[in-house]
């Protein structure tokens, strides 16, 4: 594909009439046919970037004992570092391959709302485990707010594209459940073992995911047909893709695209985010056209569903 797709959400935004429409029509067709796009326009402040790179640089720059400081305390706890070997997530999809060739630092919402129920307070509310470096708790939760309030913004912008009121998915999202992953992948060698990646094939869960590439490092990869195609990573720019609830939220209108960050003999190290939005835990999915595609589900029990396949 030489032109993958890209979006200006400022423009959007700023838009009216006929011209806001049709930027609306382009969006659904994006997300109907390939479900990745480039986010240009995103005003995300550049120093809160600049500083959650750093940040997260630093971090994984630690000796192996200091970021197992952080390790989950038990399998299935949400959050913290998980090192390599402790993750493939093509097994969400059934696939056995070895483990990808990454490791990862996670963390949850940023507050717990009053009114959290007890299963959630399990899940998902668990806290957030703070490596022991200045600067990072500050660098990532500036990092994660800017990336809920994009993702507010994008999510009017899918209900426009959606011909729902701009406001529509409000009342679902006002305490959302998203998860933040920063991901380094080591420089390569040899060549993999068979069918390891550094991400295998997978679709993502949620709503949407607002990825911020490491800008210069290619290796993520959509499947079009039978051909994995390069999605870009320029400078100032988020990917944003289609999360498997959207999926099923629009009863299949929008698609949740195969993915993966191939591994190649002698690739440089690359870093990406991943911020993985989440609609509020009790937030009822059932297809938005009214139909009876898929039976509703609760946004915080799909997710849990869903987490539990892909550890090593
Ligand atoms: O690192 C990337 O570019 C993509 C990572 C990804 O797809 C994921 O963690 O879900
Ligand atoms: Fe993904």
């Amino acid at each position: 594909m030489t032109n993958f797709p890209s979006f200006d959400l400022t423009a959007f935004e700023t838009a009216t009439g006929e011209a806001r429409a049709g930027l609306a029509l382009r969006l659904d067709e994006i997300c109907r046919s390939i479900g990745f796009l480039v986010l240009r326009g995103h005003g995300v402040d550049p120093q809160v970037i600049d500083d959650v790179w750093q940040a997260v640089g630093e971090f994984f720059a630690q000796d192996p004992d200091a970021k197992g400081q952080v390790a989950p305390p038990y399998q299935g706890y949400p959050y913290g570092y998980l090192g390599p070997n402790a993750e493939a997530l093509a097994r969400s999809r059934g696939e056995d391959t070895p483990p990808d060739l990454k490791e990862s630092f996670n963390g949850g919402p940023l507050s717990v709302p009053a009114q959290a129920s007890a299963e959630a307070l399990d899940f998902c509310y668990k806290p957030t485990l703070w490596p022991d470096l200045p600067g990072f708790r500050p660098a990532w939760e500036a990092y994660y707010a800017a990336m809920e309030d994009l993702a507010e913004r994008i999510m009017r912008a899918f209900a426009a594209a959606l011909q729902l009121p701009d406001d529509f998915f409000a009342p679902m999202i006002g305490h959302p459940i998203s998860a933040l992953r920063a991901l380094h992948y080591p420089a390569t060698l040899g060549a993999p073992e068979v069918g390891q990646q550094r991400a295998g094939a997978h679709s993502d869960y949620g709503s949407l995911t607002i990825l911020l590439p490491q800008p210069g490092r290619p290796g993520l990869q959509v499947q079009q047909g039978s051909a994995w195609v390069d999605v870009p990573a320029p400078q100032d720019a988020f990917v944003i893709n289609i999360g498997d609830l959207m999926a099923r939220w629009t009863a299949d209108r929008w698609v949740s695209t195969l993915h993966r960050v191939v591994a190649q003999p002698g690739q440089k190290a690359r870093f990406s985010l991943a911020y993985f939005h989440q609609p509020d835990w009790d937030a009822n999915i059932a297809p938005l056209d009214g139909s009876t595609a898929y039976p509703p589900v609760r946004s915080g029990p799909y997710l849990m569903g869903k987490f539990k396949a892909t550890g090593v």
